[in-house]
């Protein structure tokens, strides 16, 4: 397993500055099927957490564990610095989560759905029900949608309603599982936008998803599991920093251009169908482009690639990352 230190000072986070501590944490179910193996999370306060792995790889398992829906077979965890599943009473509260969804009613306005959803919950105050749900809507910018039937929202206004629930009352720990599964891509820019507005205002977000690219516009730091397995975990700035930038060159002088390439001692040259690329190391591109024109190289594009959330999967595991599982 890859763990990636922080890059600053607050990298050296202990496990007190953590939102979600997991130590060995695994579910067995009955069938014998080890669903999470051994994981041990650390989800500093304050981040952006992806939970990211294909269907199947222990995701919801884990969440629902961490939420006191399923007993672990072993390993022991903590919410905001509370071991559990004892302090569950009293951290709960402070936790907005979304499982599985909420059923609304679809003839009812978001409001008054939300105002069933929050009557439905022991510990909310009836009293202050009006000026919490009306803030979970501003929150999620449906105030204005707020009378609207649930019938005629939007896929991603249908989510950010879900969302709202789980923010009836502040929140110092937002879990979401797969928030835009199902959603259009309209739908998907919405929620995504709004766990970057919710983190803005300092809860921590821990977001599990099947999808790289998501996380990665979306995340601070992630975890990748594998068949149950934690395969990495850190920040992602720190995950990507492990793989190299990479130069690549269009051309139809494939020959030439990996000539020049290797003359000038860039690593990882690969020649392809009209490109050719390589480890950018610390040269200048331009000194690179100008050294391949001078070598009488036809350069038709010139690219420098960051990698992306992907590359550093596939350095880590040897294989793409197959969102079927
Ligand atoms: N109640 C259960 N009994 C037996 N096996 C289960 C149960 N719930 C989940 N599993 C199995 O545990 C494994 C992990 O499932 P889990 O739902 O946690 O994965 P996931 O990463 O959340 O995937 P998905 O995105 O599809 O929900 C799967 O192989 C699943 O079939």
């Amino acid at each position: 397993m890859l763990t990636v230190q922080e890059p600053s000072p607050s990298a050296t986070a202990s496990t007190g500055e953590c939102s979600i501590v997991t130590r060995g944490l695994t579910k067995r179910f009955r069938g014998g099927q080890v669903a999470v193996n051994d994981l041990d999370l650390a989800v500093p306060r304050g981040s952006v957490f992806g939970f990211l792995g294909p269907n199947g790889s222990g995701k919801t398992t884990t969440i629902r564990m961490l939420l006191g829906l399923a007993a672990p077979t072993s390993g022991t965890w903590e919410l905001l610095g509370t071991p559990m599943p004892g302090g569950m009473g009293t951290v709960l509260p402070r936790v907005g989560a979304l499982v599985e969804g909420p059923a609304f009613y679809p003839y009812l306005s978001g409001e008054a759905n939300l105002r069933r959803y929050d009557a439905a919950d022991p510990a909310a105050d009836p009293r202050t029900a009006a000026a919490r749900i009306g803030l979970a809507l501003e929150r999620v910018g449906l105030a204005a949608a707020a009378r609207k039937r649930y019938r005629a929202y939007s896929l991603g206004m249908r989510q950010r309603l879900a969302i709202a629930g789980a923010l009836l009352g502040p929140r110092e720990l937002l879990v979401l599982d797969e928030p835009t599964n199902g959603l259009d891509p309209q739908g998907t820019r919405e929620v995504r936008g709004l766990v970057k507005e919710i983190a803005a205002e300092g809860t921590t977000v821990f977001v599990s998803s099947h999808l790289l690219a998501e996380v990665e516009h979306m995340c601070s730091h992630i975890a990748v599991m594998r068949a149950g397995r934690l395969v990495a975990q850190g920040p992602i700035a720190g995950l990507r920093a492990g793989e190299a930038v990479r130069i690549r060159v269009e051309t139809p002088d494939i020959a030439e251009a990996a000539a020049v390439f290797a003359a000038l001692g860039l690593a990882q040259v690969r020649a392809g169908d009209g490109e050719v690329s390589a480890e950018l190391g610390t040269d200048a591109p331009e000194r690179i482009c100008a050294v391949l024109v001078d070598g009488g190289v036809a350069v038709r594009g010139l690219a420098v690639q960051r990698p992306s959330l992907e590359d550093v999967f596939v350095g880590l595991t040897g294989e793409g990352f197959d969102v079927d599982g």
